[in-house]
């Protein structure tokens, strides 16, 4: 068979479904795709002859017929036929200065309406036009009306079922929104729906009434005035701007809900990649005159402008903190309080910062929460040293022991605790860091006295038979505070098994750090307990013989000692629990008078 050449064809249908399903948001994104070719018509013909006109973009609406007016460069004759005609072809591709490259934009109005109507008349002098594009693919020209001013108007009609995309007040709050920062006005049925450009450029009344200006923007987009605001200008991308510092704290799926806009037009209200991921305590509404979007026009792209402006804007934000904490101590304190958590996640990154600002930075302590430098002054001067725990079981278990004397914990769970402490040591060598580990806290308990070791032996042969099928080692020593009457412990490498054996192979995790070091252990129980000499019911238990009593008594502090310490209980520890008291109450009843019978028959 002979080679035959034959041309692609296009079923518009399709691909209209195909931008409405998958590229846009939903039908109303068709006023900025009006929009963004009328600001780029605008620019073209600021760009071309230089002549002064006043831009402006307007909407009229009524009866479900909308028409959309710009008075940009227009199109001329070979224009229309060389851009309109094909889909997919645009003038805009590498002219860095417009918004549209892509050559689809316009047939987002197929989304609301059957028919574009285009009438253009271009600033080059050509004769106007009138274009009419049916969503079938097929397309008619003819000459436009002769007064048709320089510019173009698109008329739409409400498609079936799309009646509401044209409604004057849901177009007026689309353009608003879409065009807030443009420098010219919008109007919907001849009332201006922006305002007047970004505040934060307006300097024409001097630096206060700039700043009053922005503040009372910020307060209006946050819901409350900001705490304060951090200018942005960058070289990449060219990005103007301003961040708000939030006067809450912000919850992590809140994050990166910036604003930004490319060339003035609204992009996305919840931008993520232009600010750096450890800004959580900003929102940033931003607009860069060099930034791309993509297709759908709701992200930027990825490119090497992004990032570059990304760091331009990161080092901006750094400054504006580092400023602060020479200018207002007073503001950078307020500010730290509510964003300790995004500060440490830039001091981790950096070790200037971290200098800087670690002793402002709060830690949660067993001494409560302090800033380094507080922290310090509680501990040895001479040999100053931070302990943490990384692991929140050891860390409440050691901050129940509250030795006098003995430097505080910090309690180092949050994702960039431990590297801080880390960098802070490795950078001022005179303060030691040290991990706890669960050996530590065995050795701050005292041996007991000979004396006390005869009056305690059967307590603890008592305890060690009676707890160890429980899978826990009993000791008996003696330790502050002397309130706690028994302090259990997970053995780290047994801890896993025990977790795993509780909750079914779903658990871990809470001890892998600390298993590295440890090795994985023998055959030694999981928990390991100790019985405080120094509390009284322990001493009065001593005196009790080898009898149901003391072992009862033993188990149920056990099981106390394991609640404290937080520990999930096994189904045995449980049910010991559940026998112990029915036990009590039981002999409490019968002592008050009451025998099993007579108490059942009561409660009937
Ligand atoms: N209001 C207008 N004034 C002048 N020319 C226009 C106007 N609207 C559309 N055009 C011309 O029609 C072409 C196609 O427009 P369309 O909106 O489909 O794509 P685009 O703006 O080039 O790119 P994108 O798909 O990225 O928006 C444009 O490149 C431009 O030449």
């Amino acid at each position: 068979m002979a080679v035959m050449s034959h041309s692609f064809s296009v079923d518009l249908g399709g691909l209209i479904d195909l931008l409405s399903e998958h590229l846009y948001s939903g039908p109303e994104v068709y006023v900025r795709e009006l929009m963004q070719n009328g600001i780029d018509a605008i620019r073209a013909r600021q760009q071309g002859s230089g002549e002064v006109f006043s831009p402006a973009l307007g909407f009229e609406i009524s009866n479900e017929t909308l028409t959309f007016t710009d008075n940009g460069v227009g199109l001329t004759p070979d224009d229309i036929h060389t851009f309109l005609a094909t889909i997919g072809r645009s003038s805009k591709r590498g002219n860095i200065e417009l918004i549209g490259q892509f050559g689809i934009g316009l047939l987002a109005c197929f989304l609301v309406s059957e028919e574009i109507e285009l009438v253009s008349r271009s600033a080059s002098g050509t004769p106007p036009l009138r274009w009419l594009g049916r969503a079938d693919g097929s397309y008619t020209l003819e000459d436009g009306p002769a007064d048709t001013p320089i510019g173009t108007r698109v008329t739409l009609s409400a498609r079936e079922g799309r009646a509401e995309y044209l409604l004057p007040e849901r177009v007026s709050e689309w353009a608003g929104d879409f065009g807030g920062l443009l420098p010219f006005p919008v109007a919907v049925n001849g009332v201006a729906v922006n305002g007047q450009g970004a505040p934060w450029l307006d300097t024409s009344h001097g630096e206060e009434a700039r700043r009053e200006a922005v503040m009372a923007y910020g307060a209006e987009l946050l819901g409350v005035p900001p705490l304060d605001f951090v200018d942005i200008d960058t070289g990449a991308g060219q990005v103007r701007g301003v961040a708000f510092i939030l006067p809450w704290t912000p919850t992590l799926e809140r994050r990166g809900q910036h604003r930004v806009y490319v060339r003035h037009m609204l992009l996305s209200d919840r931008e993520e990649e232009l600010t750096p991921r450890w800004a959580f305590f900003i929102r940033a509404v931003l607009d860069g005159q060099g930034l791309r979007p993509n297709a759908a026009r709701d992200a930027l792209r990825d490119d090497g402008e992004l990032r570059a402006a990304r760091e331009e804007i990161a080092a901006q934000l750094r400054a504006y903190l580092v400023d602060l904490a020479g200018r207002d101590p007073a503001a950078l304190r307020r500010l730290i309080k509510l964003h300790f958590l995004s500060i440490k996640a830039l001091a981790a990154e950096d070790d200037a910062f971290l200098q800087l600002f670690m002793p402002w930075l709060p830690f949660e302590t067993s001494a409560g929460s302090l800033a380094l430098p507080e922290y310090l002054a509680l501990g040895s001067q001479e040999h100053p040293e931070i302990r943490f725990s990384g692991d929140l079981n050891l860390y409440r278990q050691a901050a129940q022991l509250a030795l006098p004397g003995q430097t505080p914990i910090v309690r180092a769970i949050y994702t960039y605790d431990s590297a801080l402490l880390s960098r802070y040591a490795a950078l001022n060598p005179g303060v030691r860091l040290t991990q706890l580990s669960p050996n530590d806290l065995v050795q701050e308990f005292s041996a007991l006295t000979p004396q006390e070791l005869a009056q305690t032996a059967t307590l603890r042969e008592v305890a060690r038979d009676t707890l160890l099928p429980l899978d826990a080692e009993a000791r008996v020593s003696r330790f502050d505070p002397a309130e706690l009457p028994a302090l259990a412990f997970a053995r780290p490498h047994r801890e896993l098994a025990r977790t795993r054996e509780k909750v079914g192979g779903a658990g871990g995790g809470l001890w892998t750090d600390l298993l590295g070091d440890l090795g994985a252990g023998g055959q030694e129980a999981a928990m390991e307990v100790h019985f405080n000499v120094a509390h009284p019911l322990i001493q009065q238990a001593a005196r009790l013989p080898d009898a149901p009593l003391l072992r009862r008594v033993l188990g149920m502090l056990y099981v106390q000692a394991l609640l404290l310490g937080q520990h999930p209980l096994t189904t045995r520890e449980l049910a010991l629990l559940n026998g112990g008291l029915a036990d009590l109450i039981g002999d409490a009843l019968a002592g008050a008078g009451l025998g099993e019978r007579e108490s059942v028959s009561r409660l009937n």
